[in-house]
């Protein structure tokens, strides 16, 4: 089987294209391949797979071998392995998401390549029962959460995937490692949580590091990064508009206020392809 390792701000994946449908076996190769020392090493294992909605579909395996509903860095990378490899020869195209539905993406090219990849990540979802989170509100803003007491407080938005977004002193420097795990098994998230801690640095910047449901400490998050600027203008801290800055680098982020749509616009890079001995 034919591979690329593939990253976007180094939330690297093992991606894997011409399979027909997802491999029957798909947890278990993700949890074998992504171990970062027994296996390739990633975050998590994407399949692009043929679509009867879009040009494509992805399917997004986390490193544990929990299948996610959606994954903004990946599609940026999926964007950009289609383009690049000659699958779809086309600035604007559409890739098909199991949480999501038929995402609009816009690759702006450099020598035939795509160099930055815009992606309408369509509207965010706030309705609690939904996200889903126990709560009951719509939209969850500021609700307590009480794990070993430590009184955080939090706002939950969906992108397709669920997420918990915590404002904290000081995000760069925040244990993640301690606070991470135990949220996202919370019991006020029935299918865990990609856990985001946020530092509001103006209204249009945001510094942010993530706990991902699936694959714990990532260098950054996609849809995290959406669902932060969502929850910062639901709580009046930022503009509609913002930039995040993680771990592996930024991302610009708008949440439109005619139709609703967030976009979110960063880089995709190939690593390097090679080939798996089943
Ligand atoms: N890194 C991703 C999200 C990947 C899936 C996530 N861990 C989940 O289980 O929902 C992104 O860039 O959005």
């Amino acid at each position: 089987m034919e591979f690329t390792k593939m990253q976007g701000l180094g939330n690297d994946f093992i991606v894997v294209y011409g399979e027909q449908q997802l491999p029957a076996d798909a947890s278990a190769l993700a949890r074998r391949l992504c171990d970062r020392h027994f296996g390739i090493g990633a975050d998590g294992l994407v399949f692009i797979l043929p679509s009867d909605k879009g040009d494509v579909q992805m399917r997004i395996i986390n490193s544990d071998g929990s299948e996610s509903e959606q994954c903004g860095n990946a599609i940026r990378c999926v964007a950009k392995y289609v383009y690049d490899f000659g699958h779809v020869q086309r600035e604007q195209l559409t890739v098909e998401t199991i949480g999501a539905g038929v995402q609009q993406v816009v690759v702006t090219s450099a020598n035939s390549r795509a160099a930055a990849v815009r992606v309408d990540m369509g509207a965010p979802i706030l309705e609690g029962l939904q996200i889903p989170t126990t709560v009951n509100a719509n939209p969850v803003v500021n609700h307590p959460i009480e794990t070993g007491g430590s009184g955080y407080r939090f706002t939950a938005v969906s992108m397709g995937n669920p997420h918990c977004v915590i404002y904290v002193e000081d995000a760069p420097s925040f244990d993640i490692e301690a606070w991470g795990p135990r949220i996202e098994h919370h019991p006020l998230f029935p299918n865990k949580v990609n856990v985001e801690f946020a530092t509001v640095r103006s209204r249009e910047h945001i510094d942010m590091r993530v706990w991902e449901r699936g694959a714990g400490p990532t260098l950054a998050c996609g849809t995290g990064a959406c669902a932060t600027l969502v929850s910062s203008v639901l709580n009046g801290l930022t503009d509609r508009k913002a930039v995040v800055s993680l771990k592996g680098g930024d991302l610009t982020i708008e949440w439109n206020e005619e139709n609703n749509h967030v976009y979110m616009t960063g880089p995709a890079e190939v690593v390097y392809t090679g080939r798996l001995q089943l």
